[in-house]
């Protein structure tokens, strides 16, 4: 995946009109006809071709041809734009810097934000390990009847943002949250490495306990992670978990909360006993009676993510199967062969039928996904302060020996 912001610079502020024009126009239509994008952008005569052309030539656009006309549609690069832009307007990105990890649905940078202080950006890319598992998947195409990816994507950022600032502000260990437009998350970049690749801890005992009463406390504040395992807990050198993705959190009071905490639970000891050999009879159960202390889930649907927002991606979740346990289905993920971003386009039709798949954890992870192959020389097992081994990615300072 590219993120090229150095062609930010060379996008004249006309291009972004008609960039923006054309997203505006994809609300009603599915591929845009110039003239609309001529009226929308307010640049009149040949100019507005242009642009387009310029555009397609980017490959931030994409020209379609339907029965009566010919027009166009932005593509992935397109709507990365845009959100650049205008979180760059904000002050929160002010330049981008190295793609850190690949995750199913999204990509990972290491961004410049506020003051030069390295921030995460997290650019939200629903539908690209999914295509072939969704049952009715020209449904998402077409944007007169049903959502498209790009909505969903931003649906997703928007529920990782609102989520992740109610948890912040009750003191949950979450990245902070800086911003969110369209598909992307700013967020804190935290300086800890994933649970998954930590090979051994000091106390496993503590750190288990640790985990359960966040488990807990979640509860106790009406929410439930739904897919809290290795993948989704970084862990500092003070042995402190932080949670890092929750695409999956629901409310105690959802019909299936009972399933979700469960599996949560059950998530952390079968890893405890295969990673570190650790088993405990204690666990939490779940308890509807439970005393709530806050309905943090209450207050998720006010700030902006409302209960339409979650049925519609959990209705999404539910025909990607992206419900599916996380660690249950990294086989499955690790198989997808590569796909180029350029053939991922939005909005649709028959071009972007073609059934595009995940690039996979393992393009970032190496062979981590597949199991714990120490092997992989793009890894280094080291120790850390706090003498837990871990596992992590050689970074250009080990070349140099620092
Ligand atoms: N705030 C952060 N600070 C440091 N590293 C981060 C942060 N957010 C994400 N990462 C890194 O990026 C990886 C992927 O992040 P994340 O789990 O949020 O993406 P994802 O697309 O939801 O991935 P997946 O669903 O495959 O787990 C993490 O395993 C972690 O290594």
């Amino acid at each position: 995946m590219r993120l090229d912001a150095k062609a930010l610079r060379y996008m004249s502020s006309d291009d972004f009109r008609v960039l923006t024009a054309i997203e505006v126009g994809s609300r009603n239509h599915d591929i845009v006809p110039t003239p609309i994008i001529a009226q929308l952008s307010h640049i009149r005569g040949g100019g507005v071709n242009r642009h387009i052309s310029d555009l397609v030539k980017r490959k931030l656009i994409a020209s379609e041809t339907n029965s009566k006309y010919i027009g166009y549609k932005l593509i992935y690069a397109g709507y990365d734009y845009l959100a650049l832009r205008t979180l760059s307007k904000r002050g929160t990105v002010t330049s981008v810097g190295n793609q850190i990890g690949v995750g199913k649905e999204s990509d990972i940078f290491v961004v410049a934000g506020e003051d030069e202080e390295q921030v995460v950006l997290k650019v939200h890319r629903l539908g690209r390990q999914s295509f072939r598992n969704v049952k009715n998947k020209r449904d998402y195409f077409r944007q007169d009847q049903s959502p498209s990816w790009m909505y969903m994507s931003r649906l997703s950022a928007m529920k990782e943002f609102a989520f992740m600032k109610v948890l912040h502000e009750h003191g949950f260990p979450v990245p902070r949250p800086v911003d969110q437009n369209r598909h992307v998350v700013v967020m804190g970049l935290v300086d800890a490495f994933p649970l998954r690749q930590i090979t051994e801890v000091g106390e496993p005992g503590k750190l288990y306990s640790t985990l359960m009463d966040l488990i807990v406390r979640l509860a106790k504040h009406g929410l439930i992670h739904g897919d809290f395992n290795e993948f989704n807990i970084l862990l500092q050198e003070n042995g402190e978990p932080v949670l890092i993705d929750f695409p999956q959190m629901v409310s105690t009071s959802h019909p299936n909360a009972e399933y979700y905490f469960n599996r949560d639970v059950d998530c952390i000891r079968t890893f405890f006993k295969r990673r570190f050999g650790y088993e405990s009879v204690l666990y939490p159960k779940f308890r509807l009676d439970e005393e709530k202390e806050f309905s943090l889930d209450v207050q998720v649907a006010a700030s902006g993510f409302t209960k339409k927002d979650q049925a519609q991606l959990e209705k999404y979740q539910e025909e990607v199967g992206a419900n599916q346990n996380e660690a249950e289905a990294s086989d499955y993920y690790n198989n997808d062969e590569e796909v180029s971003d350029e053939e991922f386009v939005y909005s649709g039709d028959e071009a972007s039928d073609a059934e595009p798949s995940a690039k996979g954890k393992e393009a970032v992870d190496g062979g981590d996904m597949a199991g714990d192959d120490e092997s992989d020389s793009e890894f280094i097992t080291e120790t850390d302060k706090l003498g837990n081994t871990v596992r992590r990615r050689r970074t250009p300072a080990d070349a140099e020996g620092n």
